[in-house]
């Protein structure tokens, strides 16, 4: 260890954006100057991604043009419909997904085109097909034929029809948008800063995606939305929360869904998913849905009382989605539905004012020899 490193890079500032600022001494995030609690309130997820892309909200003819553009651009290839036959359907939909998008720039004949306009269509175009790999894989993995996507419905409509042929009440619809808008953008967390390092080596844009749906996957940053599901599943039942907790605490474990490398004292979006969340439990109504609200409840009440760690974003969005009827794999793809607007803006960020990511590094390996002949050793 050297006092001179910055190990995992923590509190290094790396460079400007003016994508988010993430203000963990008020438990705030903004994007583009707008309050998320903010935006989740007042917008559907197509507005913030117009916002976090263009950096001004739009007016409705600029969302009605974004939305006919997303529509446009809905619909896999024959060939990618292809490939996702070919996949195998017991692989995580983390990697049935990177493997896809890698194929999309494969397939794109101007996947190099880095001009501000073909990042912006590739952006929507990801933003687009996205959601339909994600229900696709859903399908396939459950021996069900795929569902097209419809130009009838907006994003999160199209995405519940495409993974299971109707569209849920309002109050789901709500929490899942919400919960795309909470998900989109936070600063340099690792994916995103994945995609930047990526990008400024003037790779393409698929490639910064491909890598970053890579960083994701990984349960200390995105897969921990599924990995607290297991939790909850093994935990079982409110009743047995507070000692599973204890006993997890006692024997050192670590507690899926809680802690944050910047935020110290609580998730600025975690009150909004958890309102959302509640909200639709009690619309949901049913025993098992009220059972996972109070396990959730006691599990945060005791890792807060017992520890202080606070529960980030990926604690209520884990249960919501299972409420939703999404199964566990699908959890951290669809946090890249929402999220890709944030990478490709910070994409687009990182090559408007591009500099080679390239940190140093401590050596702490053998001093410097002399190599002994082979015959010799
Ligand atoms: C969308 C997202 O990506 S949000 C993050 C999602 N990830 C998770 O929920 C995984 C669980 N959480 C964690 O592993 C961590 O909190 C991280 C990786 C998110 C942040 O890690 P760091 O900034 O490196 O925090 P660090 O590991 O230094 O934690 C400080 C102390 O709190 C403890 N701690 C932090 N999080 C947890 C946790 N979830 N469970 C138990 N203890 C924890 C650490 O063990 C450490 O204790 P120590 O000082 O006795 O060694
Ligand atoms: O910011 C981070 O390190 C992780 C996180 O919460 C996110 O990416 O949403």
């Amino acid at each position: 260890m050297s006092e001179d490193v910055k190990y995992g890079l923590a509190g290094v500032l790396a460079d400007d954006t003016a994508v988010s600022k993430v203000m963990p001494e008020t438990n705030s995030l903004t994007y583009r100057g707008y309050a998320v609690q903010d935006l989740a309130k007042h917008c559907r997820f197509e507005e913030v991604a117009y916002l976090i892309w263009n950096g001004e909200l739009p007016k409705a003819d600029e969302l009605a043009a974004l939305n006919a553009r997303e529509k446009s651009e809905r619909g896999l290839s024959d060939d990618a419909l292809a490939v996702m036959r070919l996949l195998n359907t017991e692989a995580h939909p983390m990697d049935t997904l990177r493997t896809v998008v890698s194929f999309l720039g494969q397939e794109d004949m101007s996947t190099a085109d880095s001009s501000p306009e073909g990042l912006m269509e590739k952006a929507i175009r990801l933003y687009a097909q996205i959601p339909q790999i994600v229900a696709t894989d859903y399908r396939l993995r459950n021996g069900k034929e795929p569902i097209a996507p419809t130009d009838d419905l907006g994003f999160t409509e199209n995405f519940f029809h495409m993974c299971f042929g109707e569209v849920p009440a309002p109050e789901v619809i709500k929490c899942f948008d919400i919960s795309m808008t909470l998900y989109a953008e936070h600063s340099f967390n690792a994916s995103t800063f994945t995609a930047r390092t990526i990008a400024s080596s003037l790779s393409d844009i698929y490639s910064a995606v491909t890598g970053a749906i890579g960083s994701l996957k990984g349960p200390l940053h995105g897969g921990a939305n599924e990995a607290v599901m297991h939790m909850l599943k093994e935990v079982g039942s409110a009743d047995a929360a507070r000692d599973w907790m204890l006993d997890a605490l006692a024997t050192k474990k670590k507690i899926m869904g809680f802690g944050h490398r910047v935020y110290r004292s609580g998730d600025s979006r975690v009150p909004t998913m958890t309102d959302a969340y509640e909200k639709m439990v009690d619309v949901i109504d049913t025993p098992e849905a009220r059972e996972y609200w109070k396990m959730s409840s006691i599990l945060d009440e005791t890792m807060v009382s017992e520890k202080g760690i606070y529960p980030n974003l990926d604690f209520p969005a884990g249960p919501a989605y299972y409420l939703m009827g999404f199964d566990i794999p699908m959890f951290t793809p669809i946090f890249v539905m929402s999220r890709i607007t944030g990478w490709t803006a910070h994409v687009m960020e990182q090559l408007a004012n591009n500099k080679l990511i390239r940190p140093l590094s401590h050596y702490n390996g053998v001093p410097q020899r002399d190599v002994t002949p082979l015959e010799d050793r």
